[in-house]
């Protein structure tokens, strides 16, 4: 049984690992303030897939990460997931940059903390919106592979303050390696997605809008609709992390992709058609599109022996299929 903390674990990508970890027998240690916007959801109040209170290895603490690390200074842990981030989909990036800058306090933080508290294993969210975004435009967009930043030649312009944040904390993770010895690896997810995420992210909102849809409306999506993403379900990072947490202790980083981009307009008629109907989809112009194309290489990650497995096409089924369940039992 290992001692897992993991900072920001009441969000979407935590609650999948606070399950992962439980089931594993594990002690799982949940700092969490849930802050507004975040997506963080308190387990007092049930979590939607699974309820953490029936394991009597969760423990739940209410608050910032930034006040934990400050109590709990020598408390020690076999493994950090450190996740906690102001996040929030691209209306949250491009609206408010200043507060999400609050990142870079904690993760400062979160290493200063980790100097003395000494971890065993540093499992570190960063985000595929460190790599800069010269390499996303529509003209000679390319899928990103890990070297491409290197933070000891070239890391070119990240994705506002949140890319900044990450990348900072990126280097922060190896400074700890080579400064404390502290061991870590950082992913990069790419537009990770599930039936529970929050609805500031595209997945859920274009699934429960097919869903309220119908034949005789068009479906809105934003910009023209011809923007692309790297689609990777969450079980699928689940996964991801759990099969190449251990290849990595420099701090190094690895993405969580599928190489796979698919467009806006493209995955709004799956969802119309995983609905029973067809209809057009139309872009609007008043909602942040963010870069043309992010799509990550995974080269590094076959190398270590993963692959993703969900394709969109069946995370969208079976979110949809949860959503229609859920409507129903209201
Ligand atoms: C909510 C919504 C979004 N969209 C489109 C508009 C943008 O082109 C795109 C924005 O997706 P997202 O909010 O996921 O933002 P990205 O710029 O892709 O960045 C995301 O992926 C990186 C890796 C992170 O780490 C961020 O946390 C995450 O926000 O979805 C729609 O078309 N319709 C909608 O209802």
């Amino acid at each position: 049984m290992r001692r897992v903390l993991i900072t920001g674990g009441a969000g979407f990508v935590g609650r999948h690992f606070v399950r992962h970890f439980l089931q594993a027998g594990d002690e799982v240690h949940v700092v969490d303030p849930i802050a507004p916007a975040t997506g963080g959801v308190d387990p007092a109040l049930g979590w939607p897939l699974f309820d953490p209170r029936e394991y009597s290895g969760f423990h739940f603490y209410k608050e910032d990460c930034r006040q934990f690390f400050r109590r709990s200074t020598h408390e020690s842990f076999d493994l950090v997931l450190h996740l906690a981030a102001m996040v929030g989909g691209r209306l949250m990036i491009e609206h408010n940059p200043l507060a999400i800058a609050d990142d870079l306090s904690i993760d400062a933080e979160y290493w200063q903390w980790a100097a003395a508290a000494r971890p065993t294993k540093t499992i570190c969210f960063s985000s595929s919106a460190a790599y800069p975004v010269s390499l996303q435009r529509q003209e000679g967009y390319v899928l990103l592979s890990e070297e491409m930043i290197n933070f000891g030649d070239d890391i070119g312009m990240p994705d506002m303050s949140y890319g900044w944040a990450k990348l900072t904390c990126e280097y922060l993770a190896r400074l700890a390696h080579e400064r404390h010895g502290l061991a870590s690896v950082c992913y990069r997810p790419f537009s990770g997605y599930g039936a529970d995420q929050d609805d500031t992210y595209p997945f859920p909102s274009i699934c429960k809008r097919a869903l309220a849809g119908s034949a005789n409306e068009p479906l809105v999506v934003w910009g023209s609709g011809r923007q692309m993403r790297d689609f990777i379900h969450i079980d699928d990072c689940v996964h991801g992390v759990v099969h190449t947490m251990d290849a990595i202790d420099d701090g190094g980083a690895i993405n969580l992709s599928t190489g796979r981009l698919t467009s806006f307009l493209d995955f709004a008629r799956v969802a119309v058609g995983a609905c029973g109907y067809d209809t057009e989809v139309q872009g609007r112009d008043d909602r942040p599109v963010g870069v043309f194309a992010r799509g990550g290489d995974t080269t590094l990650q076959e190398q270590l022996g993963f692959r993703a497995t969900i394709s969109l096409e069946e995370g969208i089924a079976s979110a949809i299929a949860y959503y229609r369940d859920r409507v129903g039992d209201r």
